[in-house]
């Protein structure tokens, strides 16, 4: 399913080595944290060698991606997906072990994130572009396809602040799907957008992915995880549980009805693109 993008396959990889994050939290009370607390939701609660109270969000975790690999990161609230998408996106460095990412990254997590409300949103939809690892001159080539897929017209000139939400989404989407990424890094965000433009922007978004050397996404949408990904990781209090199969994991962490949609949900998008080859 995942057309080569001239890279050279092999230069493309994210790897983990018994890869930790702790945060430590200097105004916790101590006294009530004897021992390490672990909670229905949220990380492990603990305490380091100087006795302050650490949250250990992500626990030796070993991770081995390649060229091709579309992993999807389920798990409860706090288990730890979008501190594990921030460690491989360089915005963490592990508390202990190692973490190294080859190739351009492109971390998608907030689609507002690098928006400017004072300027145009032709320009915005540069900057942005640049913001996720594109250069100026690639963005100048992309525009006005970007234009066209956010039906704005003539609103493109004027300055973001006089946009609406869905708006700012429309540019935000169209930018982020039309970007080549090497790693790409998709936080759940992405899916709470505007349920018809959504559907418009999923073929991009699809696309996107097939275009992309590797997909790391966390989401509680078990359909838009078996849209992007064959492969998922649960994540429970910082730690892998299982790594398999996406509709295999789906059932081990959330029941045989949640897999049957999932399974549904794959045979639709074979369907659907054995119409369109
Ligand atoms: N900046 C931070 N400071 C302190 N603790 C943090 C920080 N970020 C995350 N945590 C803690 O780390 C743990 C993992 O959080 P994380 O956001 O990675 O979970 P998640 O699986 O993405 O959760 P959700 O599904 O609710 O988005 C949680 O216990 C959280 O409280």
């Amino acid at each position: 399913m995942a057309k080569n993008n001239n890279l050279g396959d092999n230069r493309v990889r994210v790897d983990t080595w018994d890869a930790c994050v702790d945060f430590p939290i200097f105004d916790a009370k101590t006294r009530s944290l004897k021992k390490s607390v672990l909670g229905a939701a949220g990380g492990v609660i603990g305490s380091n060698a100087s006795n302050v109270v650490v949250v250990e969000a992500l626990k030796d975790i070993n991770l081995h991606l390649k060229h091709g690999d579309r992993i999807g990161l389920v798990g409860h609230n706090g288990a730890g997906k979008s501190t594990l998408l921030r460690l491989l996106s360089g915005i963490y460095e592990p508390t202990r072990g190692a973490c190294r990412v080859q190739g351009r990254v492109a971390p998608v997590f907030d689609l507002g994130v690098g928006m400017d409300p004072e300027i145009s949103g032709y320009e915005n939809i540069i900057i942005r572009g640049m913001f996720l690892g594109m250069t100026r001159k690639e963005m100048l080539k992309k525009i006005d396809d970007i234009a066209e897929f956010t039906e704005l017209g003539d609103y493109l000139q004027m300055p973001l602040r006089t946009y609406s939400t869905g708006m700012r989404v429309r540019i935000a989407l169209g930018v982020v799907t039309s970007i080549d990424p090497e790693v790409l890094i998709l936080d759940e965000g992405i899916g709470a957008v505007d349920a018809d433009f959504m559907k418009k922007a999923r073929g991009r978004l699809q696309a996107l992915v097939e275009r992309s050397g590797i997909l790391v996404f966390a989401s509680h949408s078990n359909e838009f995880l078996a849209q992007l990904c064959d492969r998922a990781l649960w994540i429970d209090h910082g730690q892998i549980r299982m790594d398999g199969g996406i509709e295999e994991v789906v059932e081990a962490y959330e029941g045989p009805g949640a897999a049957a949609h999932v399974r549904k949900v794959i045979a639709q998008v074979k369907a659907d693109s054995e119409g369109t080859a």
